[in-house]
């Protein structure tokens, strides 16, 4: 078998802008349904969700099913053995949250890759390699994984040079909702002090050439990153999306 191409990894440094959905709800169907709905990726979140690092592998073998939806995995934390095991089950683009500093870069680009690039450990029979039938992916490997890391810190901002510029770091995502919590605002990323710091956040990663992603559930605000350049912006959380529509259904009928 050949090396797995990471197509998002290809449209996001191609510039191609990149539309993807949060998926939140563990188990098969939900994966299923948000996998065919066309968008260019989704994320399978064990951070902010009851998603257990075993089922993330199921996810990935169920999204493998949808060939033009990236499958991009965020682990719990920015930890080497957590991010060797969803490579190990073959993520190939992870979303590490809360990068503060560009240590903090560096340890999740080092967990990334294998040696003498990085520290990933290696193992010839795991889902990854598909189980050694990829006979070259130890060496080839690194080519193919798409690190992003998340600024959603006052701090993280304060060191956006040095994490965005980090050796291994192949995009920013900053993270409204804790951003917003870390400037003061929690519950409120439209308040304009918020605004201010990811308009600034944005300016700043397209003036060094780094890829820069968001999470906006304004289609209007969403349309409006799109246009402005950031690479991959999420519109969407299943989790979100169900309560809505029980909601606006039930509102159906007024008692
Ligand atoms: O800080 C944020 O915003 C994110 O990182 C995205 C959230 O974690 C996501 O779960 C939506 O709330």
């Amino acid at each position: 078998m050949e090396l797995i191409r990471n197509r998002f990894k290809a449209a996001v440094k191609e510039g191609r802008p990149q539309i993807g959905l949060w998926n939140s709800i563990a188990g098969t169907a939900v994966t299923d349904i948000i996998a065919g709905g066309g968008f260019d990726w989704v994320l399978i979140d064990t951070e902010h969700a009851v998603i257990e690092p075993g089922e993330v592998q199921v996810a990935l073998q169920i999204l493998n099913g949808y060939p033009e939806v990236a499958a991009l995995v965020r682990p719990l934390s920015n930890d080497a053995p957590l991010i060797k095991r969803h490579l190990d089950m073959g993520a190939q683009t992870l979303l590490v949250p809360f990068v503060q500093t560009g240590a903090e870069a560096e340890a999740a680009a080092l967990a990334c890759a294998y040696p003498p690039a990085g520290i990933r450990g290696v193992a010839g029979m795991t889902r990854a390699s598909r189980y050694g039938r990829i006979t070259d992916y130890a060496r080839r490997a690194n080519e193919e994984i798409c690190l992003l890391v998340q600024v959603e810190t006052a701090s993280a901002l304060d060191h956006l040079d040095e994490i965005a510029l980090t050796p291994g770091v192949d995009g920013v995502f900053i993270g409204p909702s804790d951003l917003a919590a870390s400037l003061g605002h929690p519950g409120n990323p439209g308040h304009a002090e918020v605004q201010e710091a990811i308009d600034h956040t944005l300016d700043r990663l397209k003036t060094l050439g780094v890829p820069s992603g968001i999470l906006a559930l304004d289609p209007e605000k969403a349309r409006a990153y799109l246009e402005r350049g950031v690479g991959f912006v999420a519109v969407g959380l299943d989790l979100l999306m169900v309560a809505q529509a029980v909601d606006r259904l039930r509102s159906a009928f007024p008692r």
